[in-house]
């Protein structure tokens, strides 16, 4: 049976020089679960990904969010599905309205501690860019 591969996108919410972080909860594969990631999801078909982003974040976060230029996109191989993430610079039109739906916990960090959080596996290269100061 052949792997599935899934089209992810990934918001980098800068806020006052933060970025939003997000943690998964519990999910069907241990090597995903309550790790933190970027948020966002699958593009559904026929979905631009800038459409896919802002409806994401509506669902997840109850976020507003300009989107702005692609950052980076990385290919991932999990054990039981291959992810194509590709991550932009946003904007939140406001914070305010921020709310979590389906993640259990939230941090707004400056890029330089990102890679103190317990990132999802794909992210790694996306954090580290950040990390190095690249915006
Ligand atoms: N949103 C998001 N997902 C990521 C990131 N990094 C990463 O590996 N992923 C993975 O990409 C997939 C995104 O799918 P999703 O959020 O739409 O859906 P899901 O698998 O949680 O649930 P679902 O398929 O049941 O709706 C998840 O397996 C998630 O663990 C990231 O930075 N942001």
């Amino acid at each position: 049976m052949s792997i599935p591969h899934y089209h992810v996108v990934a918001a980098i919410i800068l806020h006052e020089e933060h970025i939003l972080c997000v943690q998964k909860g519990i999910a069907k594969y241990s090597y995903v679960s309550y790790k933190y990631e970027f948020p966002g999801g699958k593009v559904e078909a026929d979905e631009s990904h800038q459409t896919a982003l802002r409806r994401e974040l509506w669902e997840e976060l109850s976020l507003d969010i300009h989107v702005g230029k692609l950052y980076h996109t990385v290919f991932h191989a999990y054990p039981h599905f291959h992810i194509t993430l590709s991550s932009y610079l946003c904007s939140a039109i406001s914070i305010a309205t921020l709310r979590l739906t389906e993640h259990i916990d939230y941090r707004w960090l400056l890029p330089v501690a990102l890679p103190r959080l317990d990132w999802a596996a794909a992210d790694l290269p996306i954090v580290t860019k950040l990390a190095r100061g690249s915006l």
